[in-house]
């Protein structure tokens, strides 16, 4: 399917579920990702093993989910796709071992391409390599099949020796929701890119920053926190809902004209040419290798400054005082009383 911006998008009626029919995937990994895929395949009617190792504490998770888990080496030994929905960074040492499991005309499939950009993996002749990248946490990957709705993703090729590896990417992708939403095609390299630079300039690393960086300006000034914390962290979420169900426009509409007006002739003065030559700095270093490398020496490390920053993180006052009025929210309570009564309904059922 070719959309008027000349993208391909592929949908369900695009998608041959078929192609799994007869297939066995391995899912190697419960974690975010992992989970999602498992159950989402396994409820779409796939045959699904999970591999985990044999102290896993995912383990008892997968099983009470109702799946069969093994080993990765076993998984990968019964399957004829392999998906690697481990961390990042212990993929090759995962895929070292099930690699002689690998016979000719099996996929190995991924949900990023950072080992297969950066060559941490180098998977043999014989086998096609593809990537299905929900661009969802995993958790809502799973929620959004539970509602029959979709996640969109990305599909990528990096290996073709079957003939059919798009079409069983598609098939994958099918099961896991994803061409409920649309799947977009792209290559290992641009999805790994815009994937890493996205993460660190935007979705996590520069909205975080963005807003501690409000909440204390506030708090120095000598407001209270619990009001930096509306403003600068509990309103967002609001803000972003209207840009993701109309763009910016919708936000811009649903503000107030002093909030647009604002917004627009002070926006640029915060977020100025100074952050868009940081962001460019930050796209450089994915581009050329330099945080791979960083990433991969880190963990070899044994992750001293993830360590460091992860509890300096946790240790912010804003998530305190975030802990402390989300506790008195009237929709934490309603949110629990529709999780009792869902939990209720599939009883009943
Ligand atoms: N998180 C997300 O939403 C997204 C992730 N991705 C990609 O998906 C892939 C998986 O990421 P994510 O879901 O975050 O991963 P997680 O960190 O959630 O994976 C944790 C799982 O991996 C298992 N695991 C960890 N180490 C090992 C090991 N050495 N051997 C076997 N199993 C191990 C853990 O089990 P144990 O109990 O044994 O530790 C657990 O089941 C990555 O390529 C990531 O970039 C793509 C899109 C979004
Ligand atoms: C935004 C972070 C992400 O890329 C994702 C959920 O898509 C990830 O790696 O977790
Ligand atoms: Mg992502
Ligand atoms: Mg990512």
């Amino acid at each position: 399917m070719t959309d008027e911006f000349n993208t391909d998008i592929y949908y369900d009626d695009d998608a041959d579920g078929s192609q799994l029919e007869n297939a066995t995937v391995a899912v190697l990994g419960y974690g975010s990702q992992g989970h999602a895929h498992a159950l989402n395949l396994n409820d779409s009617g796939v045959d699904v093993i999970v591999g985990l190792r044999e102290d896993s504490s995912s383990r008892d998770a997968a099983e009470a989910d109702g799946l069969d888990v093994t080993t990765p080496v076993e998984a990968a030994s019964q399957a004829d796709i392999v998906s690697v929905l481990v961390p990042d960074t212990v993929q090759p040492a995962v895929y070292a071992d099930i690699e002689p499991e690998l016979e000719e005309g099996n996929t190995l499939q991924f949900a990023h391409g950072f080992n297969i950009h950066y060559n941490q993996i180098q998977p043999p002749e014989g086998i096609d390599v593809t990537m299905i990248a929900p661009k969802s946490p995993g958790h809502l990957v799973r929620r959004n099949y539970e509602n029959d709705e979709g996640t969109p993703g990305l599909l990528a090729v990096y290996q073709d020796e079957t003939g059919d590896a798009k079409e069983r990417a598609l098939a994958y992708a099918k099961g896991i929701g994803c061409t409920r939403a649309g799947v977009v095609e792209t290559s290992f390299r641009e999805e790994t890119e815009t994937d890493i630079f996205g993460e660190q300039a935007v979705l996590c690393g520069g909205i975080a920053e963005l807003i501690k960086t409000g909440y204390e300006t506030l708090v120095d000034a000598g407001y209270s926190p619990e009001m930096a914390y509306f403003e600068c962290m509990n309103e967002m979420k609001l803000i972003v809902d209207l840009m993701y169900e109309g763009g910016l426009g919708a936000m811009w509409d649903s503000v107030s004209d002093t909030a647009e007006y604002g917004g627009l002739t002070r926006g640029d003065d915060v977020i100025d040419d100074h952050v868009r030559e940081n962001m460019e700095e930050v796209l450089d270093q994915v581009q050329n290798g330099e945080f791979a490398t960083e990433w991969i020496s880190e963990n070899q490390a044994n992750r001293p400054v993830y360590t460091q920053l992860n509890q300096a993180e946790k240790d912010h006052e804003i998530e305190e005082v975030g802990e402390r009025l989300r506790e008195l929210f009237t929709w934490a309570d309603e949110a629990t009383e529709d999780e009792e009564e869902s939990a209720k309904v599939q009883a009943d059922d």
